[in-house]
């Protein structure tokens, strides 16, 4: 029987656990700010940080919004950056990729406060992941970790494939993988777009994380039985739905069920889990800034 891990279920056991910690900071006069930026009108995009503010709300973190026109020139989004990092009451902010082809994204990156960088992916912020010292971990790879270790998967030793190399997902979840701790372990191999012979490096994999973002790229031929399957892609594909569209993976679901020993569904996986962990790091970033020391799950 394959295991269908919910990650709805798994998010909203953190963001229950996380009240705790929200309570311990209210108590010392404090009550954790979380801005999100949007510079144009990806509809993805929209969706994704409306979700990231109603998650807010109901943890009772503060929440604030920003949107930036998607033609104005890159320099009105780094004002928004720069009055964020000046602003107190914001302990943490992202800017939701991807910005518009003018813009830099590395470039807007390295203008985050990082004790403020909740996403994880300034220079500094990554250095410290990559040394083993992480402040923030990403969020969606961290989703990942959550999500092995509530199906009881232990990474020690395992053999891990990863397909795509985006600093999103790929490299901060490698580097994840291969440390020396309780949730990491993992001999790791990363495939791409010049990967030869992809199938044969997930059919070796116990586990597999597909994070790609081509819609059901990856197949039960792929896979060997018993294989964990983590599906990170979430895919707008055209459909004959009210909205138009219909969302899928980057893995086939229903021929991968059947190898597979545990797999994501999506929607419901690791995108909650995204959220979920966005909201950890913002708490994170309150307790360090207040210096109130709290317990995260
Ligand atoms: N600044 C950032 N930008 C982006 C990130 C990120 O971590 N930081 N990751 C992705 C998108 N992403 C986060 O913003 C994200 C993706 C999916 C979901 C999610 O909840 N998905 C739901 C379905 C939602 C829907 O109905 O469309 C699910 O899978 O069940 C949340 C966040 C790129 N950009």
């Amino acid at each position: 029987m394959t295991e269908i891990i919910d990650g709805n279920a798994v998010a909203s056991e953190i963001r229950d656990d996380l009240t705790d910690a929200i309570e311990t900071l209210a108590d010392a006069g404090s009550r954790p700010g979380l801005a999100t930026v949007l510079m144009g009108d990806d509809p993805a995009s929209q969706t994704y940080v409306n979700m990231k503010q109603r998650d807010c709300e109901e943890v009772g973190i503060e929440s604030h919004h920003v949107d930036v026109d998607g033609d104005a020139p890159p320099e009105a989004l780094f004002d928004t950056i720069a009055d964020l990092n000046d602003d107190p009451g914001i302990h943490g902010y992202i800017v939701q990729a991807p910005v518009p082809d003018h813009v830099d994204y590395r470039n807007v990156i390295r203008r985050v406060d990082p004790s403020k960088d909740v996403d994880g992916f300034h220079p500094e912020n990554v250095g410290r992941l990559v040394a083993g010292d992480a402040r923030f971990r990403p969020c969606t790879p961290h989703g990942v970790q959550k999500l092995l270790e509530s199906a009881d998967v232990d990474t020690e030793g395992k053999d891990v494939t990863i397909v795509g190399r985006s600093d999103i997902v790929g490299k901060p979840l490698v580097n994840l993988l291969i440390q020396k701790a309780e949730d990491g372990n993992a001999t790791v191999t990363v495939c791409h777009s010049r990967t030869d012979d992809l199938a044969a490096k997930t059919r070796s994999a116990d586990i597999v994380v597909a994070a790609v973002g081509v819609p059901e790229l990856i197949d039960g031929s792929m896979l060997e039985d018993g294989t964990i399957v983590i599906d990170v892609g979430v895919n707008r594909v055209d459909a004959d739905t009210e909205k138009g569209y219909e969302l899928v993976g980057d893995v086939e679901f229903e021929s991968a069920e059947e190898k597979a020993s545990a797999i994501t569904p999506v929607p419901g996986g690791v995108g909650p889990m995204t959220r979920a962990m966005l909201l950890y790091n913002t708490v994170k970033a309150a307790s360090l800034q207040e210096d109130v020391a709290v317990e995260l799950p």
